[in-house]
C-alpha cells in the first residue's frame, strides 16, 4: 500500500542521542546545507505550507526533528550545516549530535541529501554524502532550486553534482524545485522503491 503523505504528524525534536527514535519503523533521513531549501522540500512532499520550518534564521537549531508519515515511516530532518555565522560552540554541538546519529547502526533506512542545483556541492555536502554511504543505507540526492537554472544549465550542473559526489550507477539524483513542485513524483517513487513500500 502506498504511503499517504498527507497523514503526517510532528513527533519530537531530539537534541540528545537518548531522544533518537528507535521503534523499528523505517526512517528516511533528510540532510542539507542551511538554506538549501530542505524545509521547503519536506513541505512540498507533505503537501503542506508551513509544516517543516521555512526561512527561519539559518542554522539556529541543532536538533533532529521527527515526523511520522501515515503511522508507518519516519521522515527525519537533520539540522542544516555550513552556515558561516554559527558559533564554534553550536558547530561542535552539531558535530557531536551527528556523530552519534551516524554511528548508531540501523537508524537510517534511506538518506536524502539535498544540494543546490545551481552550485557544485560543497565540501560539507560531500562529507554528509559519505556519512550516509558509511551507514550502508541507500542515498537519494535531490538537486533543489532547479527553477533558478536556465534550461541549458541543467544537464551540466547535474553532471557536476554527480561527479563531485562521485555518484554511482545505482545512485539516484532527482532534479527538484520545491518552489514549483518539479520532481516531486520522481522523489516519492525513489523513496518508495528504496524502502520497498
Ligand atoms: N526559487 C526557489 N526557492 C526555493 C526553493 N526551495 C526553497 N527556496 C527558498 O530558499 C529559502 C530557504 O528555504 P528553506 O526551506 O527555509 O531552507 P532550509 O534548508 O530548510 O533552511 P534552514 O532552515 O536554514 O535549514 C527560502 O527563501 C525558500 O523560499 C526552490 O526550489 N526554488
Amino acid at each position: 500500500m502506498t504511503i499517504n503523505y498527507n497523514k503526517a504528524e510532528f513527533i519530537r525534536s531530539a537534541v540528545r542521542p537518548e531522544a533518537f527514535i528507535r521503534d523499528g519503523r523505517p526512517q528516511v533521513t533528510f540532510a542539507g546545507r542551511s538554506n538549501v531549501g530542505k524545509s521547503s522540500v519536506i513541505n512540498r512532499l507533505l503537501n503542506r505550507k508551513n509544516f517543516a520550518r521555512v526561512g527561519a534564521t539559518p542554522g539556529k537549531t541543532t536538533q533532529v526533528n521527527y515526523f511520522l508519515i501515515d503511522n508507518r515511516v519516519y521522515l527525519t530532518d537533520l539540522p542544516g550545516y555550513g552556515y558561516a555565522k554559527v558559533s564554534k560552540e553550536e558547530r561542535d554541538r552539531w558535530g557531536r549530535l551527528m556523530e552519534s546519529y551516524f554511528q548508531e547502526p540501523g537508524l537510517i533506512s534511506l538518506g536524502v541529501l539535498i544540494v543546490d542545483a545551481r552550485h557544485k556541492p560543497t565540501a560539507d555536502d560531500v562529507t554528509m554524502f559519505q556519512w550516509f554511504r558509511g551507514t550502508g543505507c541507500p542515498v537519494v540526492v535531490v538537486a533543489n532550486k532547479l527553477d533558478k537554472l536556465k534550461k541549458s544549465e541543467i544537464e551540466p550542473n547535474l553532471q557536476l553534482i554527480r561527479d563531485t559526489l562521485e555518484l554511482e550507477e545505482q545512485d539516484c539524483l532527482v532534479p527538484f524545485s520545491a518552489e514549483k513542485g518539479t520532481g516531486k513524483n520522481e522523489l516519492l517513487s525513489a523513496i518508495s522503491q528504496r524502502l520497498g513500500v
